[in-house]
């Protein structure tokens, strides 16, 4: 080419990287744009401001291209922007199947959640002695059950209910888990009572009403200790998911979600079991999930069959309330099953063709 060309293109080639350094920089303020719509829960996609900046574009066009070339290019320009901010979303999130394929599992020890082979959480909804939990201890090692739960910080409707024993309650779950061989499943809900409680149990359990409490999910995101998170009353599963992202997102990978009923109109169940949470679960992230039937039903009689539906659905574990005397229970005493039922549930479930293989068969 002549001298000329050559000296433009020179030009070109400098005008090409500044366009370049441009478009990038303005894609990096889409994309915080992204993040805040993203939290925002708004569409990501607006035809009134791309309209509203091509307007604008036009009146300062003095060609040699013409308006409708330029705004052409700008749109081009906007739609690698939504492509660019909707990728972010989708690319898939920490707790994501896309991320990770195989599955998480929470290894304890002892006892793993998420291993393939189906796993029974049990004790009572509140810690209320010692001989309370040594009582209900003994038939979950007798069963070859290896996690047991117990409140000893409650969440209550009312602030005129049993509030739980706090520290005093983790510690009777540590020495009597420690005398059984067994780990510890216990709710927190105070983000200082994180490092604590770290001491004391060997799962933290982020409570359903806790699930949207992004202080508590980012503090117990910074410990080690496994984590298991139970879905919000009316939670969406986005935004279940989302509650686990924050976990995972602070540096805890090691998750369970805990399907326990969503609130519905039915009357006749304390809660709805949405069955399909394990499935999409098993579907959308590498998480194990665990379902909690006593929360689920509220009453004694469906807590097997829900089970044996929970595992047929995938579920890697099935959390159930059991408690030496429910009648004189001191929160949910309607819904925990006594120890000789325990044992028949057990027993029930291990002869159930879903479960030959249910750890803990004697
Ligand atoms: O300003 C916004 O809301 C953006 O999302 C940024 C942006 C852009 O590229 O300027 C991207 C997509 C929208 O459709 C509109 C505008």
């Amino acid at each position: 080419m002549s001298g000329r060309v050559d000296e433009i293109r020179v030009q070109l080639d400098q005008i090409n990287l500044q366009i370049l350094e441009l478009l990038n920089e303005r894609a990096r303020y889409v994309q915080e744009i992204g993040e805040t719509k993203q939290k925002q829960g708004t569409m990501k996609f607006d035809p009134e401001r791309e309209n509203d900046m091509l307007q604008k574009i036009v009146l300062h066009n003095d060609g040699p291209f013409d308006d409708q070339t330029i705004q052409h290019l700008f749109k081009q320009i906007f739609q690698a922007s939504l492509t660019l901010i909707e990728d972010n979303h989708n690319k898939g999130l920490l707790i994501s199947r896309k991320r990770k394929v195989e599955d998480t599992v929470i290894d304890l020890g002892t006892v793993q959640i998420g291993d393939g082979i189906p796993k029974i959480v049990a004790g009572p909804c509140s810690v209320e002695s010692e001989e309370q939990v040594f009582q209900v201890a003994e038939v979950m090692a007798r069963q070859g059950v290896k996690m047991i739960r117990g409140g000893a910080f409650k969440p209550r409707t009312s602030p005129y209910d049993f509030q739980g024993l706090g520290l005093e309650g983790l510690q009777i779950l540590r020495r009597v888990a420690d005398h059984f061989g067994l780990k510890v499943i216990s709710e927190i809900m105070n983000p200082a009572d994180v490092e604590m409680a770290t001491r004391y149990v060997d799962v933290i359990q982020v409570g359903a009403r806790n699930m949207q409490n992004f202080d508590l999910l980012r503090a117990v995101g910074s410990v080690s200790t496994p984590v298991l998170l139970k879905r919000g009353l009316a939670a969406t599963m986005e935004e279940f998911l989302f509650a686990a992202e924050y976990i995972v997102a602070s540096g805890n990978d090691q998750v369970v979600l805990c399907e326990r009923g969503i609130r519905t109109y039915e009357k006749w169940t304390r809660n709805t079991l949405d069955i399909s949470a394990v499935p999409l679960i098993k579907q959308e992230s590498h998480l194990p999930v665990m379902v909690d039937v006593t929360h689920s039903a509220g009453r004694k009689d469906l807590l097997l069959p829900l089970a044996k539906a929970a595992f047929a659905a995938g579920a890697d574990a099935v959390m159930v309330e059991t408690h030496p005397n429910p009648i004189v229970a001191l929160s949910d005493s309607r819904q925990q099953i006594d120890l000789p039922t325990f044992e028949q549930f057990m027993t029930q479930l291990r002869e159930s063709r879903f479960l030959p293989e249910l750890l803990g068969t004697r």
